[in-house]
């Protein structure tokens, strides 16, 4: 692409992913396409840098976005190279992700086209996907009690609520449902996530969520409601169902991210953005193994994710 740099030198702190629907931002001004290759294989898509004008400074602050399905959503929900997105975004410099999905309703109160900022997942995965940094001879247990971050979630809330009235509708919190696909699910399984007090569904919220906790990064999920799943008596989802939400609403959610992004672009959250209250976890719950017992090639990969962690 004419004008577009292949490379970025300074560290970039924020990052968008974007999913079914959303594989860009308008907006902002596109700089560089980066493609770092991580031990775990290349990202999805190239990494797009875009500037974008800080509110308080009036700066330039890069922001990272990421396709999570590939640039033509060729890679499926079990295809999705979920260490190397979350590897090749740290490598860079992120910190903070804002990811972005489109989900099923299981409650009739949230409505098509509606938005959900959620605090809680269900794992209905099926252990297909590779979904930690830590093994064959590393061991590592991070903490997972709570998979969004309450700081950034905070944020991102407040974000919501100032566009409602202007076609936004915001639900503070729910729990997602994170099922395998990409077969949607049985009318019976539908029914005992609702049962179960599942909020929406989606295929996408894991491993990207555990990934990023283990890669210290402060991670929320922005959902956008496209259809009410099998459950509900208005009629089951279809992909043409949620592309069609997708497209209608696709300005909103646009609006959405863009406000979280001059948001977490102001000084005031500098910190917030550099996942301070994070740094070091990892160095901790990934110190199980006794040096002894650590083979060469866990232990190269995890010095490339974390360097002067595991030295
Ligand atoms: C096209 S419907 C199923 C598909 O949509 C969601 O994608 P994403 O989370 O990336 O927005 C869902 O998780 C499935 O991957
Ligand atoms: N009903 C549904 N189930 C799983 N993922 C979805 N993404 C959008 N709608 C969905």
């Amino acid at each position: 692409m004419a004008g577009i740099a292949d490379h970025y030198d300074d560290p970039i702190h924020i990052a968008v992913i974007g999913g079914t629907g959303l594989a860009s931002l308008a907006d902002f001004t596109h700089v560089a396409n980066v493609k770092p290759s991580t031990p775990w294989g290349v990202p999805s898509s190239p990494i797009a840098v875009l500037h974008h004008p800080s509110p308080s400074t009036g700066k330039s602050i890069p922001i990272a976005f990421l396709s999570r399905h590939g640039l033509h959503h060729e890679l499926a929900p079990h295809e999705v190279p979920s260490r190397a997105n979350i590897a090749a975004l740290r490598s860079i410099g992120v910190r903070t992700i804002i990811a972005f999905s489109a989900v099923g309703s299981l409650q009739e109160d949230i409505k098509p086209r509606d938005f959900v900022v959620p605090d809680q997942i269900i794992d209905r995965t099926k252990g297909v996907r590779p979904f930690t940094f830590f093994e064959g001879g590393m061991v590592g247990h991070v903490g997972f009690a709570d998979p969004f971050d309450g700081d950034v979630g905070k944020v991102v809330r407040k974000c919501g609520h100032s566009l409602e009235g202007e076609g936004v509708r915001l639900h503070d919190s729910g729990t997602v449902v994170c099922m395998e696909g990409p077969q949607f699910s049985t009318r019976a399984e539908s029914k005992l996530y609702r049962s179960w007090g599942g909020a929406v569904i989606n295929m996408s919220a894991l491993p990207e969520a555990k990934l990023a906790k283990e890669a210290e990064i402060a991670y929320q999920m922005i959902c956008m409601s496209t259809d009410y799943d099998c459950w509900h008596e208005s009629g089951d989802v279809t992909v043409e169902m949620v592309m069609g939400n997708m497209k209608a609403n696709a300005e909103n959610a646009r609006r959405f991210v863009g406000a979280v992004l001059d948001e977490l672009s102001k000084e005031e959250h500098s910190d917030l953005v550099l996942a301070k209250h994070l740094e070091s976890q990892t160095k901790f719950a990934g110190s199980i193994t006794a040096p002894a017992g650590r083979s060469a090639e866990a232990k190269s990969k995890l010095q490339w994710l974390f360097p002067g962690y595991f030295d």
